[in-house]
Parts: structure tokens; sequence; C-alpha cells
């Protein structure tokens, strides 16, 4: 479902690139972890799948779809519907409450404003009292899984999730792991999630581990 080739990616004015992956392969409904130390790149390999950021060079498909191909209207509508982006910055809208931040997901992506959808979601993750609370009455495990809901709304085939775990405790980490896992799992979805964090490593054994390093110049990964 996910096949990278040759990537390489350098922000404008960059003296080398900040992200090299020669190959990468991800089975649908298999889960990969993009491990590397800060500024690896792998906030940056994230946004690239998810056709937010357009690499300098190289190919990555994402179900069948060469993302290069998609002009930016194209790639909008095309990540609203397959993939799912629950950010490090959670990025949920403050004068939204719960439930209108993951109808947001229905907007972006033309599809039914399905408000029984969202509450079910919240009602899985275990935010069924807090449909419609603001985010600032909310803490930041519960913003996350809005953000989660948000990502999961429409059913997306590839979940991405940037540093899902940082600044949390351990059983707070693992937590966070299991129930990423088992919305990816529950819709067939493959997960892949960054991490500085070695815990991930255990929390998700299965996950097919992907090791960015930090960029040096003429680097490879
Ligand atoms: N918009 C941008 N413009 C220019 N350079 C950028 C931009 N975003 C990131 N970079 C640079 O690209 C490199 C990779 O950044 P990125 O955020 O992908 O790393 P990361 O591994 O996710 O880091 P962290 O673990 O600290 O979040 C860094 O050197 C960073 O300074």
């Amino acid at each position: 479902m996910l096949q990278i080739a040759n990537l390489t990616h350098r922000y404008p004015g960059a003296p080398t690139p900040q992200l090299h992956v020669p190959a990468f392969t991800l089975a649908q409904g298999e889960h990969a972890i993009v491990i590397g130390p800060s500024g690896s790149g792998k906030s940056t390999l994230l946004h690239l799948i998810a056709a937010i950021l357009t690499p300098q060079s190289g190919d990555i498909t994402v179900a069948d779809t060469s993302i290069a191909t998609l002009t930016p209207r194209a790639a909008d509508l095309w990540r609203g519907r397959h993939i799912g982006f629950l950010p490090q910055k959670l990025a949920l809208i403050p004068s939204l409450n719960a439930r209108d931040n993951i109808l947001l997901s229905a907007y972006a992506s033309g599809q039914a404003n399905d408000s029984s959808r969202a509450d079910a979601l919240l009602s899985a993750l275990g935010l069924g009292d807090k449909a419609t609370a603001r985010p600032h009455q909310l803490s930041q495990g519960q913003k996350q899984r809005v953000a989660l809901a948000r990502a999961m709304f429409n059913r997306p085939q590839l979940l991405l999730a940037d540093e899902p775990t940082a600044n949390l405790d351990d059983s707070s980490c693992d937590a966070a792991i299991a129930l990423l896992l088992a919305q990816a799992n529950e819709i067939g979805a493959s997960l892949v999630l960054s991490t500085h964090d070695a815990r991930v490593l255990q929390a998700l054994p299965q996950g097919k581990v992907l090791r960015l390093q930090a960029p040096v110049a003429g680097a490879s990964i």
C-alpha cells in the first residue's frame, strides 16, 4: 500500500538534502515506525507521504496512486479520502468544539457531514460526553484523542501519526500506541508513526522500522 523509491527532499535554501530514503515498502494493514534523532526528517517524511510536501526527487506511491501525479487540489481531495494525519501539534481549531473539529475532515475531503459518525468516534475514544467541549476545555490526552478521531473520520487506508508519544509517561505511551493500533486495525488501515522514542519500538514490536539518521553532507540512510 506504500512504496517509496529513491526519495530525496531538500528544503529551499538548505545546503544538503534533509532526507533520503532509498527504498521502503509497507503492505496494507502492516505498521511502521519511522525513528531517528531530532532533525533527521521524520516529520518531513510524513508530510511527503501525505502529499503536503512535494519531494525534490524520487517517488511515493500510496494505494496505487503516485503522489507526484496529483495537482495541489487533487492532492487535497486524495489526502482527505485516503490519509488520516495525526500531527505533532494537534492543530485543533480553538473556536470549534470537538465534534466540529472532527467534521473538518469531512469538509476538507468533500464528504457528507456525518455528525453521528463523529459522535460514535468520540464515544469509542472515551469522549462521549465531550462532543461540545472546545479544545481549551480538554486535557492534552483528550485533545490528542479528538485529533485521532478527526484522522480516523474518513476511514483512511493509511494513518500517519507524527510523534504521538512526545511528552507522555510510560503508561500513557503504551496506551497511546494501543489506541492507535486498535483504531488502525479496526478499519484495516496501515499505521506509520514517527518517533524519537525508543519505548515505541517495544510498544509496537510488529512494526517495520525505518531508521533515519541526522543529516550530514552526502548522507544516505
Ligand atoms: N519548512 C522548513 N523549511 C526549511 N527547513 C525545514 C523546514 N521544516 C523542517 N526543516 C528542516 O528539515 C530538517 C528535518 O526536520 P524535521 O522536522 O522533518 O525533523 P524531525 O526528525 O521530525 O525532528 P523532531 O524530532 O525534532 O521533530 C531539520 O533540519 C529542519 O530544520
